[in-house]
């Protein structure tokens, strides 16, 4: 928390995306017993444990609630299921503005998504003091790519969606209109259940061309924080435009985020000069998910580089996307050692 206000810590503080999840096996057994996944995702008691399970298994400093990305897809009228090998699939695909208008409407929106505040609640008495609660949604133009492609999990090239939104900017504005009232809602009424800190997840930031990325990412996020920062200005906003290239820039300072997330391409010593120095804002990452599951010298080495270049602060280490499946827990025993032990120079 200190690290998201902006302060300069003895040791930068360690989470990572997607902790909770496939490459755990007591993960597998609670999915089980829930009956699946979107069984878990609304689950408040099953939730609540895979949400603690990295955190009994490795020294963490932030818990990130279980819930997943496509459910206020879900809470706004699709329907929601996880084909094995395929990810999420939502239907009916929403193409149209007609479409938008038959089958959305956030009339029943806290109710469909109760049992994650219910989750949240749990898990403010469940968790250790010491490790935040961050809550969490993706971003409306992320979310909408899922809603309109219909499955997200596939080799998808975002056609459909980019299609529309490229082609047809005036009828698509209104989906986008929807998703940023909905998620300024539901993160509302998460931090109110207790979530600590919020990540606003803008994984498909990368594909758009920069007019585009600034109408459909930039601007969206923008207003969310705006609305949140009204309602609850102490609480911290990460935000993770996954792939954005040169525009990270550009959306640090026009989105006002307290804290960006790196992917793994992002150059550090960008990061280091420009948010955390002239911006004196702090910066999430990028470890490369694949290093984690290599292990070894591979992964120690990349991260003290990554240590070096920013860990005299601002800053909260993580990976540069989410956990993979086939990461031996071990390695992340072993990174969170290393994150632990390591000690900011003193000469700042
Ligand atoms: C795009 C996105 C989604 N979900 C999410 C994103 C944004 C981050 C990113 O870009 O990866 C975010 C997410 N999904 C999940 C969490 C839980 C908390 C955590 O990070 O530990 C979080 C924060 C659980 C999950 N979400 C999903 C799983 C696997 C479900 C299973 O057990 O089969 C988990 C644990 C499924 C999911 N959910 C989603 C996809 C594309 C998939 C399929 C791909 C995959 O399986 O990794 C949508």
């Amino acid at each position: 928390m200190r690290a998201l206000a902006g302060e300069r810590t003895e040791r930068p503080p360690i989470w990572l995306m997607r902790q909770a999840g496939r490459y755990l096996p007591e993960y597998h057994r609670v999915r089980e017993a829930a009956g699946g996944m979107v069984g878990l995702c609304n689950s408040p008691e099953h939730a609540v444990e895979v949400t603690l399970q990295p955190i009994r298994r490795f020294p963490l400093d932030a818990a990130i609630l279980f819930a997943d990305l496509p459910q206020i897809a879900a809470a706004l009228g699709q329907s929601l299921e996880y084909l094995v090998g395929d990810g999420p699939v939502l239907t009916p695909p929403i193409r149209s503005a007609s479409d938008i208008t038959e089958f959305l409407s956030a009339s029943g929106l806290h109710e469909e998504l109760a049992p994650i505040y219910e989750t949240v609640r749990q898990l403010t008495r469940a968790l250790p003091e010491e490790v935040a609660l961050i809550g969490y949604a993706g971003a409306p133009w992320t979310v909408a790519t899922y809603m309109v492609e219909g499955r997200g999990g596939g080799s998808s090239e975002h056609a459909v969606v980019k299609q529309w939104a490229l082609s047809d900017p005036a009828s698509f504005q209104p989906l986008i209109d929807l998703l940023t009232a909905a998620i300024i809602e539901f993160l509302d009424r998460q931090i109110q259940a207790g979530a600590e800190a919020i990540q606003l997840f803008e994984s498909w930031a990368g594909i758009l061309p920069d007019p585009f990325f600034q109408r459909w990412c930039v601007k969206p996020v923008a207003a969310i924080v705006a609305a949140l920062k009204a309602k609850h200005p102490g609480v911290p906003i990460i935000a993770f435009p996954r792939g954005a290239g040169l525009a990270y820039d550009g959306f640090v300072q026009a989105t006002g985020v307290d804290c960006v997330g790196l992917d793994s391409t992002v150059p550090l010593e960008w990061a280091a000069q420009k948010v955390q120095g002239e911006l004196g804002r702090c910066v999430q990452g990028n470890l490369d998910p694949q290093l984690l599951v290599a292990g070894g010298p591979a992964l120690e080495v990349e991260t003290r580089r990554i240590l070096h270049t920013l860990g005299s602060g601002p800053f909260v280490f993580n990976l540069g996307h989410g956990i993979v499946k086939t990461t031996p827990p071990e390695h992340v025993a072993a990174l969170a050692q290393q994150v632990r032990s390591w000690a900011a120079p003193l000469a700042y």
